[in-house]
Formats: C-alpha cells, sequence, structure tokens
C-alpha cells in the first residue's frame, strides 16, 4: 500500500494558493505539510551551486535522490528554515528564476523518479497535506481528498505581484503575466507527471474567492470523507 496515513493532495498551476491554504489546512488539523515544489526548487539551486549541466540526467537523479535537505522549525512559531547543504535558502529558492529553473529540471524523468520516494515518506501519522502539480495523479494516487486549485493567470500574476512587493522587490505585472504563463505551459505539457486534474479531484478556482473561502471548501471534503 502507498499512503500509510490520510494524505490531501492539493495541486493546482503557480500562485493558484496551494502552499497558502496547505499550511492553514495541515496547521488546523495537526498534519505533516509537504511542499514538493520546494523540493524541485532546491534541487535547481543545488544544480547551480554545483555547475552541473541539466544534460547529466543519471547524476541528477542521484543528486535528487540523496540531496542534504533539512525543514527545520525556526525561532517564529509555524515558520520553517529550509536548508540546502547546511546553507539556509528559504528566501532564495522563492525567485521567478528559480522557479522556471525548477520547471526545467521537472520534465526530466530521472529528477522526478529521485524523488518520489523523499516524497511518499512524508506520508505520517497523523496525515499528511501535501501541495504540488502531481501529487493526486502520481504521488498519492490513493489519497482520499484530491484537490485543484486554480485561478486566471491575471489574478495569480497579481497575487505574486503583491507577495513580491511585500519583500521589497521590484516587478513588472506583465513581465510576470508571461512567466507564469510560461510555466504553467511547460507544467501542463510535459510528458511526465502534466499538470492536470486527478481523476476524481474537485476542482476550486479560487479567483473570485479568499483563502479563507478555500480552506472551508477542503474541510467540507474532509468531512464528506468522515476523516474530521
Ligand atoms: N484566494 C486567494 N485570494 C487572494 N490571495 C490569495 C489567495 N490564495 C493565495 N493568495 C495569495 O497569493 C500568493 C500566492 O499564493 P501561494 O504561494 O500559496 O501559491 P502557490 O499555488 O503555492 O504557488 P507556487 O506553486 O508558485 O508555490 C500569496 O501571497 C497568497 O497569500
Ligand atoms: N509536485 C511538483 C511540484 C513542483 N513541480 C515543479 O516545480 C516548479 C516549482 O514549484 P512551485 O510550486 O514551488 O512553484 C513548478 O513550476 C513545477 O514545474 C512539479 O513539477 N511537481
Amino acid at each position: 500500500m502507498i499512503n500509510q496515513a490520510p494524505v490531501i493532495a492539493i495541486d493546482g498551476p503557480s500562485g493558484a494558493g496551494k502552499g497558502t491554504v496547505s499550511q492553514l489546512v495541515a496547521e488546523k488539523l495537526g498534519w505533516h505539510l509537504l511542499d514538493s515544489g520546494a523540493l524541485y526548487r532546491l534541487l535547481a539551486l543545488a544544480v547551480s551551486h554545483h555547475g552541473m549541466s541539466v544534460d547529466e540526467v543519471d547524476t541528477l537523479k542521484v543528486l535528487a535522490e540523496h540531496l542534504d535537505i533539512q525543514f527545520q522549525q525556526g525561532n517564529d512559531e509555524g515558520k520553517v528554515e529550509i536548508v540546502l547543504e547546511g546553507e539556509v535558502v528559504t528566501q532564495a529558492i522563492r525567485t521567478e528564476e528559480v522557479g522556471h529553473n525548477a520547471s526545467k529540471l521537472a520534465a526530466i524523468p530521472e529528477v522526478r523518479e529521485g524523488l518520489l520516494l523523499r516524497q511518499r515518506a512524508f506520508a505520517q501519522a497523523p496525515g499528511l497535506v501535501a501541495d504540488g502539480r502531481d501529487m493526486g495523479t502520481v504521488v498519492f494516487p490513493n489519497a482520499p481528498i484530491k484537490i485543484f486549485l486554480t485561478a486566471s493567470a491575471e489574478e495569480r500574476a497579481h497575487r505574486r505581484l503583491q507577495q513580491l512587493q511585500q519583500k521589497g522587490e521590484t516587478v513588472n505585472l506583465s513581465e510576470l503575466v508571461q512567466s507564469i504563463k510560461e510555466r504553467d505551459e511547460r507544467d501542463a505539457n510535459r510528458a511526465i507527471a502534466p499538470l492536470v486534474p486527478a481523476a476524481g479531484a474537485l476542482v476550486i478556482d479560487s479567483t473570485e474567492l479568499t483563502i479563507e473561502q478555500v480552506v472551508e471548501m477542503v474541510f467540507a471534503e474532509l468531512v464528506k470523507a468522515g476523516l474530521v
């Protein structure tokens, strides 16, 4: 059996709100959280640090399997610091550039294979909220709850703009829309584990919804499944 503990799989395109909603749901339930995108971002950063070529697919697979990653509880309640090979990279992995490089690596089958078991290992009692692109389709196909969270590209770019501006970064909205559409295109059209709603997934379009409304909809699914 693949899933040892109940899993809520939350998939969808960049900026749809998966990370925010997953964190809130995991906190409310006291369940574990898997930000699978962070693993692809960490790999992209490591590849760039080590000056590796994306053509070395067998070496990439080994790196993906053994990459030294730690998710450490920070001083602020709920804040997790991400450590790659001894260096805190919590902020460094969140740039658009790292997201783009992650999405290029994510199209390589050996990379996905290398990360697969690491992701499944997060499914521990009492349960896991897993956020990504293929949580419901490939990594946790038996998850009792599958959500596909989306929003218009313009709304997602707008949210990302605000997020980056709050961090003091100067960004251009039309460039962000372009970047988000490019990443959507690559994620949805790759040959392996493309971004598609899993069979039976509840599709939630959050364009006109608040974060709280989306969280409520996920909880309604938990009630229906008898998990709370
Ligand atoms: N329903 C919503 N209404 C308004 N803002 C939202 C909503 N959902 C998320 N946001 C905001 O949008 C931004 C992006 O959300 P988040 O990082 O959770 O997206 P994501 O799907 O995890 O993206 P990525 O896959 O790129 O990591 C955050 O600033 C978040 O607060
Ligand atoms: N399950 C996943 C998660 C992520 N990816 C790829 O990584 C990129 C970065 O992910 P974020 O969620 O942090 O934005 C993303 O664009 C995907 O290409 C993936 O393939 N599968």
